[in-house]
């Protein structure tokens, strides 16, 4: 109860679902919220409580298109009462504010409970300086993008000095992996279309590429035997040196696709030493949309490189600048980074750019679309990046939307190929989807009910805002349902300690906005929720790819409100029926198949 990060409500400590956990499930209190040490806190939690119902319930617009973020308001960021701003890029906080609760002590009001256009509080930032970091005045500059995820800790709002605990370093959690499931052998009979001028043959097996020995030993350690089907046609083809763009369902292994050929050529070719140098030249960037994914994408640049010489490094928002620069100092060969902290890092020149060979964009059409999409043209165009012909550039993701391919083809070399394994943009065969028609008023009921008949399988719950996130992980545990929840308001620590809560499973139910759509891979995760249908079908497949990964079977339920959901009916229709025919056609024939018009692929090539 004395550790600050686990403080409820009240002056100097932070809210949030843990507050509620740390009540209900540690505390044995009622109230719903932390009981602080005076009873003065509890009365505000309670009336925190109503408010929270009143929002709810109450008419507020959910998809109103503006956004507030920031510094101070609701959960804004890291100020205290301070003023909240609108960024009209912003797309996922969207609902007027009935509560108030600062991230960093106290609580502002709202001005008027459907104003959707600011909120006032009193003063720029709380008491609460928490267990390591620390709160410095900021000018609470708005979010340089549209993500509702507010990615970077620099560019907006008072610093931030959270320092990530380091990652295990012993060799058995390095490569602990989780087991392939039952289907996994099915992945051997889909259907992979590569298309460009003179494509490599695939591989059929790991010996085929003929890796390096340190990567071969650390290849069988990660327990992996058998290729996935995006690995057989990506790994020759970057061995070969060509661009590619790949598309393959959620959690098929595109990772390891990646790194396992570029490091092998690093290997091979030889990278400059790691040692402490001002400025940093690495070989590879690799950049993610969001900070838990790029954390994961190092975790396992690290297990590959295991026993090499070269550094991986990663460096994302919410965490303390001066950190990322320490990182990067020690020697840094592939970085791993979140958009925002890497423009930031490169401007501060401790990265120098005209050594990258390889640019790896991972969930590609997120970082190209709308949001990321200028910021990755200006990595592009950074004064010592070397030009598309003399860099090989890489985009990976489960969904290809075909305008974003053409964006692409700005970073690709013209001859690139193109690897689509399965329907483009299709979802996981593995995942079980069932969509169920529950109108607004009746999901948190039948929410209950679904967590109380599957008891404590792990289960993502997706929700459209980042205020419903709170109130729902706050209203399960009232429930008495052990949940956490990751959105772009929580601190950086928060979101880290909530997936830390989940994976290990003391909190089986992680509820969560979109920022963790997308490439998560959590093991055992055996269903996702839909509380909310996303706006976009691609978001909803990479939602539910949460769960059946790797060969494994999931569970997939959305709720359907034929009032606000009616824009993805014609999308989901078209999802299911794709994965059932397809499961027809795999248990009928048992191998890949086309449909009469002699191709399964939801969208193809756009060269074509
Ligand atoms: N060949 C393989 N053998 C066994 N396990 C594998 C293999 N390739 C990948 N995996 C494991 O499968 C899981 C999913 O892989 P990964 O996260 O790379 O999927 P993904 O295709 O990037 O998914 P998403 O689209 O959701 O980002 C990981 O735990 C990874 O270690």
């Amino acid at each position: 109860r004395n550790q600050p990060m686990r403080g409820g409500f009240g002056t100097g400590r932070s809210f949030g679902n843990r507050a509620a956990l740390g009540n209900k499930f540690e505390e044995r209190n009622n109230s719903g919220f932390q009981r602080d040490s005076t009873g003065d806190s509890q009365s505000r939690s309670r009336t925190l409580s109503r408010r929270g119902a009143g929002f709810q319930e109450g008419n507020c617009s959910e998809r109103s298109g503006t956004q507030r973020r920031g510094t101070g308001g609701f959960r804004g960021g890291r100020g205290g009462f301070g003023q909240s701003h609108i960024n009209e890029n912003e797309q996922q906080e969207q609902q007027s504010g009935s509560i108030f609760i600062s991230r960093r002590g106290g609580f502002g009001g709202p001005t008027g409970d459907n104003d959707n256009n600011k909120s006032r509080g009193f003063g720029r930032q709380g008491g609460y300086r928490g267990y390591n970091e620390e709160v410095i005045a900021g000018s609470g500059r708005s979010s340089w993008k549209s993500d509702g995820e507010n990615e970077d800790g620099d560019y907006q709002g008072p610093k931030v000095t959270y320092v990530p605990p380091p990652p295990p370093d012993n060799e058995e959690a390095i490569f602990a992996h989780y087991q392939t499931g039952i289907n996994f052998d099915k992945y051997d009979t889909i259907l992979v279309e590569v298309s460009g001028l003179d494509p490599p043959p695939a591989i059929l097996t790991f010996e085929e590429a003929n890796l390096c020995q340190t990567l071969i030993k650390n290849i069988a350690k990660a327990g992996y035997s058998k290729l996935t089907p995006v690995q057989k046609y990506s790994i020759p083809i970057i061995l070969a040196g060509r661009d590619l763009m790949a598309c393959a369902q959620t959690g098929s292994g595109k990772t390891a696709a990646f790194l396992l050929p570029i490091l092998d050529h690093m290997m091979k070719d030889g990278i400059t030493a790691s040692h402490f140098r001002e400025q940093q030249e690495p070989e590879c960037i690799i950049v993610a949309p969001t900070r838990e994914l790029i954390n994961q994408i190092f975790l396992e640049a690290r297990k590959f490189a295991y026993g090499t010489c070269i550094r991986p490094v990663v460096i994302y928002g919410g965490t303390q600048t001066g950190h990322s620069i320490r990182q990067i100092m020690q020697g840094c060969n592939i970085l791993c980074a979140t958009p925002g902290r890497l423009m930031d890092i490169i401007g501060k020149e401790k990265i120098g750019l005209h050594k990258v060979r390889y640019l790896v964009l991972d969930e590609a059409d997120r970082m190209l679309d709308m949001g990321f999409g200028p910021e990755m043209k200006k990595l592009i165009s950074c004064p010592g990046m070397p030009s598309k012909d003399r860099r090989q550039t890489l985009m990976f993701s489960a969904t290809f939307p075909e305008e974003i391919q053409r964006l692409a083809g700005e970073f690709l070399k013209p001859e690139y190929l193109f690897v689509a394994v399965g329907q483009v943009g299709g979802a996981c065969s593995d995942v079980q989807q069932t969509i169920l028609q529950v109108s607004q008023y009746s999901k948190r009921e039948k929410l209950v009910e679904i967590l109380q008949s599957i008891r404590d399988e792990r289960t993502m719950v997706f929700v459209e805002t980042k205020k419903k996130a709170d109130f729902i992980a706050t209203f399960l545990c009232q429930e008495k349902i052990a949940t956490t929840s990751i959105h772009g308001d929580r601190e950086q620590r928060e979101r880290e300690e909530a997936l830390w809560d989940f994976r290990s499973g003391k909190c089986p139910v992680l509820v969560a906005t979109s920022v963790a759509a997308r490439g998560l891979d959590i093991e055992n995760v055996q269903h996702v929720i839909n509380f909310d249908l996303p706006s976009t079908i691609d978001e909803y497949v990479h939602r539910i790819g949460r769960t059946g990964r790797c060969g494994n079977i999931g569970k997939a339920i959305s709720f359907f409100d034929s009032v606000s959901d009616s824009h993805i009916a014609q999308p989901l229709v078209k999802v299911l029926s794709d994965a059932w025919l397809e499961e027809i056609a795999f248990s009928t024939h048992g191998m890949g198949f086309s449909n009469p018009r002699g191709n399964i692929f939801a969208s193809v090539d756009t060269r074509k």
